[in-house]
């Protein structure tokens, strides 16, 4: 057997060879194709694995299995078609199929937040273990991946083997991801460490046997770190990770605040806190705050967890870290009120990033689009561009405006808002935009663009957390 192999295409893969599954005869399923899911089961084919990618959702399926990616992630779509093309990738909305098939069973459906309260909507979880579990009638692993309140593990395995005529020999375990947007494919062949929640051995020697090609590389790479434990903690690092970074964010954003109070400057104060390394400067960029599908729901549901296990006070400062948050996105409305001379209505306002971060196209809860949803609804005209997430953006605000280009986007505006921080954005020339806009106020909400710049252009440059 060759010991790696190469991806021509892909940017995120190409510069190292991918190590090879060990035990190529393990075959995998992975149920729910969304962001996490679609990176996980192209990920797993690179590495050898035979990989079936099951959804409910056929036109996703169908997208999957003709090569195109339904979202846009960098190198996903190349090493896609690539997979595909080995035959080692297929996708499926048969549970029948894919119970048939798989040793192990990768779990990552959606779990965003329930209508009617901060608390984990479960539905999908509990749907797809009721969907597989009377198909599997042999021994296999059914692991969660998708982000869960602690005791959901424990609990769908005890459902499992209700279901199985497998039985027990249809286990549960839990190895929560890490990834990140826009750095997917890296992430997941390459992560930071590897949790293992198990209740047997048998569920450990299972996730080491299809984790082999990271936790022991053939090449030269130093092997991923790997962390055991039981059911419950495995699911409890997730939401311990994620909420120590909406920490971090919210930290900084909350010494803007004093900043702007204090007439000081947030910027050189982050950066004087990252050379310790104690503190470290990732997660310190301070701005209009943390959105997405995960940081802002997560912490939610890991409260609402904790207050269902009486300690409710153990994390009573996420609350403030979501309050924090959020208060970023109506100062921007604050400040651009301002520049509006006290009043939004009939104003054009240009807003610059549709997306939650650059790198992505997923407007799921986008700091961006909540401002521009604020603003329109104090009366202004508010014109959206964004390089990548504009489709995404007009299902979730059709009221909104949409313009193709930063240019026919800033046409005749009076305030411009800078609020995700596409590369592109950095390389506006101030002065010739100055030519098309009827007022020149810029508010940059991600603290990336060069004042100066700005100002030489005759702008009049406002930033969060800046005097
Ligand atoms: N998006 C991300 O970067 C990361 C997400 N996570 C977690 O992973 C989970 C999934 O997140 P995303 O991929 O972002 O969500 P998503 O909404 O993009 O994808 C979920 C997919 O599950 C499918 N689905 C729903 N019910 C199903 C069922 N019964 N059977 C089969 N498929 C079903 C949906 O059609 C959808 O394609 C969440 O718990 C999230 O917190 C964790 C780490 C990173
Ligand atoms: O559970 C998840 O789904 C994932 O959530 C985050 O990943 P992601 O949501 O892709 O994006 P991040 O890079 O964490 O950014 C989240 C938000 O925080 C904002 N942010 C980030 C960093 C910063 O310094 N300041 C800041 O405002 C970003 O603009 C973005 O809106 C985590 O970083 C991943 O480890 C985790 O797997």
């Amino acid at each position: 057997m060759e010991s790696s192999v190469q991806s021509k295409t892909n940017p995120a893969t190409a510069a190292r060879p991918l190590p090879l599954a060990t035990s190529p005869d393990l075959r995998l399923s992975v149920i729910g194709t969304g962001y996490l899911g679609a990176t996980h089961a192209v990920c797993m084919a690179a590495l050898g694995f035979e990989t079936l990618g099951l959804d409910t959702d056929a036109e996703k399926i169908a997208a999957l299995s003709a090569g195109r990616l339904p979202f846009y992630e960098p190198g996903l779509e190349d090493l896609l078609r690539d997979q595909l093309a080995t035959g080692r990738l297929r996708f499926t909305t048969s549970y029948e199929e894919a119970a048939a098939f798989a040793d192990v069973h990768f779990l990552c459906v959606g779990t965003p937040q329930r209508t009617d309260g901060p608390g984990a909507d479960l539905r999908y979880v509990d749907g797809a273990v009721e969907a597989l579990g009377p198909h599997l009638t042999r021994p296999c692993l059914l692991v969660g991946k998708s982000t869960v309140p602690v005791g959901t593990a424990a609990r769908l395995g005890a459902r499992l083997a209700q279901l199985a005529p497998a039985g027990r020999d249809a286990e549960v375990a839990w190895n929560p991801e890490f990834l990140r947007e826009g750095f997917a494919v890296q992430d997941t062949l390459r992560p930071d460490r590897l949790v293992f929640g198990v209740a047997s051995d048998r569920a450990e020697r299972l996730l080491r046997q299809v984790y082999a090609p990271l936790l022991a590389p053939a090449h030269e790479e130093e092997p991923v770190p790997s962390v055991v434990a039981d059911l419950a903690t495995a699911e409890l690092v997730k939401v311990a990770a994620n909420s120590f970074l909406a920490m971090k964010i919210s930290f900084i954003n909350a010494m803007a605040e004093v900043c702007e109070a204090a007439g000081a400057d947030v910027l050189p104060l982050a950066r004087a806190l990252s050379h310790d390394p104690r503190i470290g400067g990732r997660f310190l960029r301070p701005g209009i705050g943390f959105g997405g599908g995960c940081l802002p729901k997560d912490i939610r549901a890991f409260t609402a967890r904790a207050e269902e296990l009486g300690v409710g006070r153990a994390v009573e400062f996420l609350h403030q870290a979501d309050e924090v948050n959020l208060r970023r996105r109506t100062a921007v409305v604050d400040l651009a009120r301002e520049l509006s001379g006290g009043d939004l209505c009939g104003r054009r306002v240009t807003v610059l990033g549709a997306a939650f971060k650059p790198g992505s196209d997923d407007v799921r809860d986008s700091p961006a689009l909540a401002v521009a949803d604020l603003i329109e609804r104090e009366g202004a005209e508010v014109v959206v561009y964004d390089p990548m997430a504009m489709d995404n953006a007009r299902k979730v605000f059709p009221s909104l405006s949409f313009a193709d280009s930063v240019t026919k986007a800033a046409l005749g505006s009076d305030v411009l808002l800078h609020l995700t921080e596409w590369p592109e954005f950095e390389h506006i020339d101030p002065r010739a935009l100055a030519a098309t806009v009827t007022g020149r106020h810029i508010i940059d909400g991600r603290n990336t663009l060069d004042a100066s710049r700005w100002r030489a252009a005759g702008w009049e440059y406002r930033a969060l957390g800046r005097s």
